[in-house]
């Protein structure tokens, strides 16, 4: 079984909706198990400043796929949720990133893992920080001590609804 942590972000139409779908697309995908999802946080954009603020979250997954395989199940969701690819960094309906798988360091064509620019972005460290597991890797004690160092008003993050449990996302979906 593999553990993996992946990113989620969104900044058109309504976010919270466009996390809830995926969410529930991960927790419908055969051999993914969804573990622990962090709070929602909102952030300012970081690469092309003029665009919407994003809703981010963290999600920890247990699955029999592969690092590859997994890739591919996120780009389905990507693609499903009707994300089209325009301007680099630019406003997306859904972003799903790997950001760890296991302890392992990949680096094959269209995959790396750590994913390479996390270390430095507050919108992906401070949910992964929320939900890490133990026991700590020698990655997950450098996000934490990647998040300590960062000033989170600065970065424009701000905590913007609290996720008590997974389910959730899903029973908000059913009782509407
Ligand atoms: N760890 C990873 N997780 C997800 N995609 C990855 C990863 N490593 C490489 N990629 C590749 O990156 C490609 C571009 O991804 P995407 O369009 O989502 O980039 P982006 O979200 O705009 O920018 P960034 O990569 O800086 O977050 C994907 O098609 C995928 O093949
Ligand atoms: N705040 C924030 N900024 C971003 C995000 C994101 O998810 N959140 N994703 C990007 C492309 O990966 C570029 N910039």
């Amino acid at each position: 079984m593999n553990n993996v942590y992946l990113s989620i972000g969104t900044n058109i139409g309504d976010r919270e909706q466009n996390l809830k779908h995926a969410i529930k697309m991960l927790q419908g995908t055969k051999d993914i198990t969804v573990k622990a999802i962090s709070s929602i946080y909102e952030t300012a954009p970081v690469g092309y400043i003029n665009q919407p603020s994003f809703l981010n979250i963290a999600v920890f997954i247990q699955t029999a796929l592969s690092a590859y395989e997994t890739l591919e199940v996120c780009q389905s969701i990507e693609n499903e949720l009707g994300r089209v690819r325009e301007i680099r960094w630019g406003p997306r309906i859904i972003d799903l990133d790997i950001l760890l798988f296991n302890n392992e360091n990949i680096e094959v064509e269209n995959l790396m893992i750590p994913h390479p620019r996390m270390y430095e972005r507050a919108f992906v460290l401070v949910p992964l920080h929320e939900i890490m597991q133990h026991p700590l890797t020698e990655q997950l004690r450098l996000v934490e001590a990647s998040v300590q160092s960062m000033d989170l008003q600065k970065e424009g993050i701000l905590k913007w609804k609290h996720i008590n449990n997974i389910n959730e996302f899903t029973r908000a979906e059913e009782s509407k």
